[in-house]
């Protein structure tokens, strides 16, 4: 069932109920190793239907975030729901479960496989879930502008349209959240355009929800919102985020971390 947009307290479709949010996180922070902290704790939510992109400069806790929110790791302290769902409650096979059906991923190495054909390769979550595809794959590859490109090996496709089969993939499950991972960082600014609007269709007219980590201001500017990341903690939110405040704000960022890790005696 196609949900409608909207934040907590939406009603689902049939009127039923109130619809959860695509994310929340409540006081999630990761400790590595006893007093390597690389995410104090962190509260956001992310309503469906939302495009948010997650800066910082290297080190600041991007992946960290992303991989805690994701259930590719296990938080030391704090809850992580994807669309209502507990993650600390479930063991491993469900929490597996969950990441196929329920989580879309877009890598910045698209992670194609490179013996099944093109439409092989959006068919697999649904494949791997015991689901026919009936078609799915069909759609969200005609979706992403390569209907006609179904039978072909990924190596026979550009980086731009290898990019384009990840995220059909990454939707064809219709998830609760796409989590993409420096999705254009391999790609020249022109391609990267096509696939960030590529996400940004599938957000306004598809109702999908993504949540993006990048370095790069003008992919930031495609999100609905910017949340800055600095040591380890939310420093900044920006509703409808212009490059050249981006820009700004990384600038700023990286020269205080700089001065931090000068402090603490870090560096050359
Ligand atoms: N597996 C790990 N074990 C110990 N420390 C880690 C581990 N992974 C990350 N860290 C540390 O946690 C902090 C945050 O790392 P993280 O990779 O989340 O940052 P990032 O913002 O994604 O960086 P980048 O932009 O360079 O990818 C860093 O200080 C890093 O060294």
């Amino acid at each position: 069932m196609r949900r409608q947009r909207g934040g907590s307290g939406t009603l689902d479709a049939a009127g039923a109920g109130p619809v959860a949010d695509a994310l929340t996180l409540r006081g999630v922070s990761r400790e590595y190793r006893r007093g390597v902290v690389a995410l104090h704790p962190v509260d956001l939510t992310v309503p469906r239907g939302r495009f948010l992109a997650v800066m910082g400069p290297s080190g600041s806790g991007k992946s960290t975030l992303l991989q805690c929110a994701a259930g590719l790791d296990r938080p030391t302290a704090g809850t992580v729901r994807i669309g209502g769902t507990e993650l600390a409650s479930l063991k491993e096979t469900a929490l597996t479960r969950l990441r196929r059906e329920r989580i879309g991923f877009v890598f910045q190495a698209h992670n194609l496989v490179p013996s099944l054909s093109v439409a092989e390769n959006v068919a697999l979550p649904l494949l791997l879930g015991g689901e026919q595809p009936d078609g799915r794959a069909v759609r969200a590859l005609a979706a992403v502008g390569l209907g006609e490109r179904g039978e072909d090996r990924p190596t026979e496709l550009s980086g731009g349209q290898r990019q384009r089969v990840a995220i059909a993939r990454a939707l064809v499950t219709e998830p609760d959240i796409v989590f993409a991972d420096e999705p254009t960082g391999a790609l020249d600014p022109a391609t990267a355009q096509g696939v960030l609007a590529l996400l940004r269709q599938a957000v306004d007219r598809g109702g999908h929800t993504v949540v993006m980590v990048t370095h790069d201001p003008a992919a930031a500017a495609w999100a609905d919102e910017a949340l800055f990341l600095a040591r380890g903690r939310v420093v900044e939110r920006l509703e409808r985020p212009g490059a050249d405040e981006v820009s700004r704000m990384m600038r700023d960022l990286g020269r205080d971390a700089g001065q931090g890790a000068a402090r603490e005696g870090w560096g050359a």
